[in-house]
């Protein structure tokens, strides 16, 4: 749907020049929740304003649906924005006008018949989950709300991408995952192909299909968000994961762990994606009555395709209940480690 090719951004001012987007080449499916991470100065702004171009490209391919973006003119480009409806970081709307009246500003501009506009808004209002708030001012709005207004007015000319840039930075921890659960709802319902830009792992883990990591305008990696999760191969990449992991940490605490328990063993399960932790534990605990299975410690992650990381599980019971319950783990698609053996 998306396919992007050899792009390059240079800025130039005098002598000066920054490559801020360097020969990125990208493709991206239909209804497809697509995110880009980065740290600051990586070129994540500057790629995804190139997508709508509100940047124009040195050199390169952006083709959307069939149609080269990056080679428009200004009237043809003028109609192509519509079908790309971008959020921002700080809402960016209009201060004087209602949310009716900011929902319905796309609508005027493409020149949609009033009783038309009317229903588009009423629609996307109920949609982004905003009714009783249709005639408030967005400075009687919460932050949360804001946004909502901004993904209303991006949807307003029913675009076939939705581009977000850091849509949910300026928000909460709580308020994320509103905003974070509106955009996945938007894209199971209508099927809405949408490019995420962050700095945040926890943007991406969520609700991301793919992800691309950017580094010095380059898209040093690329693949199934669990993939990337469990093979980092670059260090940038590496740094991200770490920050909603934290490996290190869960292998100092192991030390202690064995060292408080006599009999039994202590087991790493290693989640791949397959099985939820949950599910599992109950299922073996039902089929082995006579073992206990004590969670100690772990940190899983819920990622699009499924539950990734380590659960630490102290399992207790007759040496031979113990090897079958381990034997019955292993047979899932849970990878067991055994770290202590004391009886
Ligand atoms: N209009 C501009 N003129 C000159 N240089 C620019 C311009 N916009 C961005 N740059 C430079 O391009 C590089 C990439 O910036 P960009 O804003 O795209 O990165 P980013 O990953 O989005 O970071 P941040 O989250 O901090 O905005 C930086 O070195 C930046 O200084």
């Amino acid at each position: 749907m998306i396919s992007i090719k050899n792009l390059q951004k240079v800025f130039k001012s005098g002598t000066n020049q920054v490559q801020a987007v360097d020969d990125v080449n990208l493709n991206i499916e239909k209804g497809e929740i697509y995110g880009v991470i980065g740290y600051s100065g990586a070129g994540k702004s500057t790629f995804i304003r190139l997508l709508n171009r509100l940047e124009d490209p040195t050199s390169g391919e952006i083709v959307i649906d069939g149609e080269d973006i990056a080679n428009l003119r200004a009237g043809q480009l003028r109609k192509a924005r519509q079908e790309i409806g971008m959020v921002f970081q700080h809402f960016n709307l209009l201060w004087s006008r209602t949310v009716r009246e900011n929902i319905a500003f796309p609508l005027e501009i493409a020149g949609t018949p009033k009783q038309e506009r009317q229903e588009r808004v009423d629609e996307l209002i109920k949609l982004v989950g905003l009714t009783g708030r249709e005639d408030a001012y967005p400075s009687q709005l919460s932050g949360g709300q804001k946004q909502r207004v901004g993904i209303a007015r991006a949807l307003a000319n029913r675009p076939k991408v939705l581009l977000c840039d850091e849509a949910t930075s300026a928000l909460d921890p709580e308020t994320t995952d509103q905003i974070l659960d509106l955009l996945v709802n938007i894209n199971e319902q209508l099927d809405l192909t949408i490019i995420l830009i962050t700095h945040e792992m926890h943007v991406i883990r969520k609700i991301s299909h793919r992800v691309a990591v950017m580094e010095e305008g380059k898209v040093v990696e690329e693949g199934d968000v669990l993939d990337v999760f469990l093979h980092p191969k670059e260090k940038v990449t590496k740094r991200f994961v770490e920050q909603i992991m934290g490996d290190q940490e869960q292998d100092d605490t192991m030390e202690t762990m064995l060292a408080e328990y006599q009999t039994g063993q202590v087991v790493r399960l290693h989640f791949v994606g397959e099985k939820t932790n949950q599910a599992l534990i109950s299922e073996v605990s039902r089929e082995f009555p006579s073992v206990s299975f004590n969670i100690l410690q772990g940190k899983i992650t819920q990622t699009k395709k499924g539950a990734y990381g380590t659960l630490f599980v102290h399992i207790d019971g007759t040496d031979e209940d113990i090897k079958k319950a381990i034997q019955y783990i292993s047979e899932t698609s849970v990878e067991v480690e055994v770290n202590h053996n004391v009886s």
